[in-house]
């Protein structure tokens, strides 16, 4: 069992309400309601800019090269693919780059965000790869999933660039290779003693996740 399954072994509530929240689920079905999608698009567009200062964050956090060339690696896949590809599916649900820039962050987006930023301020590299694991792992077992439930279907499915995007080879591969590292980190600086902490940073992360979805499906009113 590698960390990341010890982890969620800690942790099986908290990553359930993440990954098989009704959010998925309709997802996965195609009875999502399109603005829920709309309004997820345009606070996930907000998150993976605090993201990517995660990942920037996490470059600081570097003793190594290599830890610093994983971390840059991190940043220059949320600024140079998952970004260009998000603003692309907005486009195509008709949100435009102008809508994407005058959109404010809603609290789950700040609340989650701001965990991860803080995880890492306050603690080590260890701490912040801990917080980011669930997005960047879960959202490759999500759409694995997902795609495998669906089939030869996807090809009509209505939520399939979401799905094909985070099935696909390319984000797979870069879950894969953060897996790694949180393992070479943890065999590196974690005792058994900071397991628990450990976990409960990464069962909070998941919740918060399961928050974002959550927010997507209940979006206030204006105010
Ligand atoms: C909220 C959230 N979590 C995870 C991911 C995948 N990087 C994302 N785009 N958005």
């Amino acid at each position: 069992m590698d960390v990341f399954d010890r982890l969620k072994a800690a942790a099986p509530d908290a990553w359930a309400s993440y990954v098989e929240h009704d959010f998925v689920r309709r997802m996965g079905e195609g009875s999502l309601p399109e603005e829920a999608f709309r309004t997820y698009l345009v606070q996930d567009y907000l998150f993976l800019i605090q993201f990517a200062r995660a990942y920037a964050l996490a470059v600081y956090k570097g003793r190594s090269l290599a830890d610093m060339r994983a971390a840059q690696a991190g940043l220059s896949a949320i600024l140079d693919v998952e970004m260009g590809l998000h603003v692309r599916l907005c486009a195509r649900w008709g949100l435009s780059p102008d809508d994407l820039e005058a959109a404010t962050e809603e609290t789950g987006t700040v609340a989650y965000t701001r965990f991860v930023l803080d995880a890492g301020a306050a603690g080590d590299l260890l701490d912040l790869h801990v917080a980011l694991a669930p997005c960047v792992i879960g959202y490759a077992e999500i759409g694995r999933r997902l795609a495998e439930e669906i089939g030869p279907g996807l090809a009509t499915h209505p939520y399939r660039e979401w799905i094909g995007e985070y099935a696909g080879e390319a984000y797979q591969e870069l879950a894969t290779s953060a897996r790694r590292h949180l393992g070479d980190l943890a065999a590196r600086a974690m005792t058994e003693s900071r397991f628990p902490d450990l976990a409960r940073l990464f069962a909070q992360a998941s919740r918060l996740e399961a928050d974002f979805w959550q927010m997507a499906l209940d979006p206030r009113g204006p105010r």
